[in-house]
């Protein structure tokens, strides 16, 4: 389970989020939507670990985080993945697909040629797009190789940030269908943020809404509402 016990985040002195507990067990994608700006996108970040909030406590199959950022545990930091609806700015714009994909096995000092190939023909890249770099693909083309770095550690939390936003229908659903068979097949959790009701009502087996600093302490909660 990726826990979230009354997190609390300030931007200056405005609170976004205030005290928003969230569970995000293994094997389920939960949907979670809620009104821009309501804190979406920075309740992603924390349980990325990549944003330390004011207050709160997170934790990864029992495992406390006591660092953020860099300082996180590299144990623990690999267990969750992040996805972002804008490639362009997740990536190093000097760096191939390839290079892209294998970042993660690079800092492990892990170098796995045939892994990053693998992941590519999961992803539906082809092996010419491998050697071009970002500004020589489309934003679709670019977030496949950011969901094959994603996965590339096997996390066991996947976290798709209004993943396919930007993205055409044919390009959404194949990385939807590419993060449901990563599910399948490892049993990870998902948090899917999209203001998408149709791709959450399609997607998420669980639904939960986030509405913003002045909502009740506690929200969100995974709700089991049927779709
Ligand atoms: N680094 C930052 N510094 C200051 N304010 C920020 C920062 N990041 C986000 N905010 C503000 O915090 C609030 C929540 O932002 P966040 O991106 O988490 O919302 P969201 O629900 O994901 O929105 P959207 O659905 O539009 O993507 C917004 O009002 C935003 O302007």
């Amino acid at each position: 389970m990726l826990r979230a016990h009354e997190i609390t985040v300030r931007y200056g002195r405005r609170t976004v989020l205030d005290r928003v507990s969230f569970d995000l067990p293994p094997g389920q994608v939960v949907g979670l939507g809620g009104p821009s700006g309501c804190g979406k996108s920075t309740l992603a970040r924390v349980l990325a670990m990549m944003l330390r909030p004011a207050g709160g406590a997170l934790s990864v199959d029992g495992a406390q985080v006591r660092g953020w950022r860099q300082r996180a545990p590299r144990e623990l930091r690999t267990r969750v993945a992040l996805l972002y609806q804008q490639p362009r700015l997740a990536v190093d714009p000097k760096l191939r697909l390839r290079e892209i994909i294998a970042e993660p096995l690079a800092a492990m000092g892990r170098p796995d040629e045939s892994r990053v190939g693998a992941l590519a023909a999961e992803v539906g890249l082809t092996g010419d797009l491998l050697t071009r770099r970002p500004h020589e693909v489309s934003d679709g083309q670019l977030q496949r190789a950011c969901l094959a770095r994603a996965l590339t550690l096997d996390p066991g939390y996947l976290i798709c940030d209004e993943m396919t936003t930007m993205l055409d229908a044919s390009t959404q659903a194949y990385l939807v269908a590419v993060v449901n068979a990563y599910r399948d097949r490892t049993g990870a959790g998902v948090l899917a943020i999209s203001h998408d009701e149709v791709l959450l009502d399609r997607w998420a087996d669980t639904r939960a809404e986030l509405t913003g600093a002045g909502s009740p302490p506690g929200m969100p909660s995974p709700s089991p509402a049927p779709l």
